[in-house]
């Protein structure tokens, strides 16, 4: 029997430090989040960021935290939910990090009589440390503890014209009645190193102005092709005016170099080139969560503002749309009838 596996990031089980510290200890000892050798990454996570964050993005959660729980995992519930109303498979939702984990979704739909999954880790794009940690994670304890189960794997659907012409719906929306100077692209970044790492060719991700434009198998897996692939596929289906229209990545850690631009800094150059009315896209995520609400909706409006920028939008995430669950739901049709994928 068939059955569907959507997996989102995860979040704390509650805004305070003494739960945020065992969820940034799981994500941040992930060897596809840092990278380095074991011994190295101890050092980095126990022994320095573990020492302070933890304080640090609990006061953060607890700005954006809601009554029913993290936005991240409610958003999910309730597309989850939704999901469910449209198909006749079973459907479970798990967490990469934190207490829903892959392992207990999978153990519902075991539950359920379920022998072959699909697979959905919910994100547009293709990154090491997000998609590809997901399918790593779920094959994992797949073979570990479901030996008989058959998984298949959603593909990253950055460029899918379906997905794009529900995310640019959305825009449309957002845009509504903004009369705009800019519309900012804001990605979720990773570090350089990331990108290299992932390059099957080795050679054809330079990180410079065209790489990420000329024709390469690299493409499948370079978040930064895809990312600015999403921007220029949304441009093209609104008819937005390029030079209005500008791509970037947030969220960066101390350390090494991540993509640029960095986010932050383009609040301020764009503030300070005139730019007074800014909206903000936030296409890595498909749902609302700290780094969209805390760091883009609430810290980004203020450091646009103070930079002299008067006013500022965020753009909400797909979410539960309806467009987006009925696209979902016709993805999953398509694989339990045709074995047919997106594309
Ligand atoms: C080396 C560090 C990190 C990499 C690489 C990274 C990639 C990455 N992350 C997301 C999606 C999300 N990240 C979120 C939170 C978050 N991310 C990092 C670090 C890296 N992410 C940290 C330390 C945190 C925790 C919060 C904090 O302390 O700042 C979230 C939000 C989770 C929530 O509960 O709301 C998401 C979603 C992607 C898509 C990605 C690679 C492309
Ligand atoms: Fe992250
Ligand atoms: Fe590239």
């Amino acid at each position: 029997m068939k059955g569907v596996l959507l997996v989102n990031l995860g979040s704390p089980d509650s805004p305070t430090a003494k739960d945020v510290k065992p969820y940034l200890d799981e994500f941040l000892m992930d060897e596809r989040v840092i990278d380095v050798p074991k011994i190295l990454r101890n050092i980095i996570v126990r022994g320095i960021i573990l020492q302070t964050r933890p304080k640090r993005s609990a006061k953060a959660y607890k700005k954006i935290w809601w009554e029913e729980g993290s936005p991240l995992i409610v958003i999910s519930e309730r597309f989850a939910e939704k999901v469910r109303a449209q198909t006749d498979l079973p459907v479970a939702l798990g967490m990469r990090y934190g207490s829903m984990s892959i392992k207990k979704a999978l153990q519902e739909l075991a539950d359920k009589g379920v022998d072959e999954v699909l697979l959905v880790p919910l994100y547009p794009h293709y990154a090491m440390s997000s998609y590809e940690t997901v399918v790593v994670k779920a094959l994992e304890e797949q073979q570990k503890h479901f030996p008989d189960m058959k998984v298949t794997t959603l593909p990253a659907f950055y460029h899918n014209p379906e997905y794009i012409k529900v995310l640019a719906a959305s825009i449309a929306e957002g845009l509504e009645d903004f009369d705009y100077d800019h519309v900012l692209f804001s990605y979720h970044g990773i570090p350089e190193r990331h990108i290299r790492k992932s390059d099957p060719t080795r050679f054809h991700c330079k990180i410079d102005g065209s790489c990420c434009k000329v024709n390469s198998v690299a493409h499948h897996t370079c978040y930064r092709h895809q990312c600015y692939k999403t921007t220029d596929l949304v441009v093209e289906a609104l008819g937005l005016p390029v030079e209005k229209v500008s791509s970037s990545f947030q969220s960066r850690l101390a350390g090494d170099p991540w993509l640029k631009p960095y986010t932050d800094y383009e609040f301020e150059r764009l503030a300070k080139e005139g730019k007074k009315k800014l909206a903000v896209v936030t296409p890595a995520f498909v749902s609302d969560c700290l780094e969209t609400l805390e760091e883009i909706a609430m810290e980004g409006k203020e450091q646009f503002e103070e930079a002299g920028g008067e006013h500022y939008i965020h753009i909400p995430c797909l979410n539960e749309r309806d467009d987006w669950v009925a696209l979902m739901a016709t993805w999953i049709r398509d694989w339990q009838t045709q074995h047919i994928l997106p594309v």
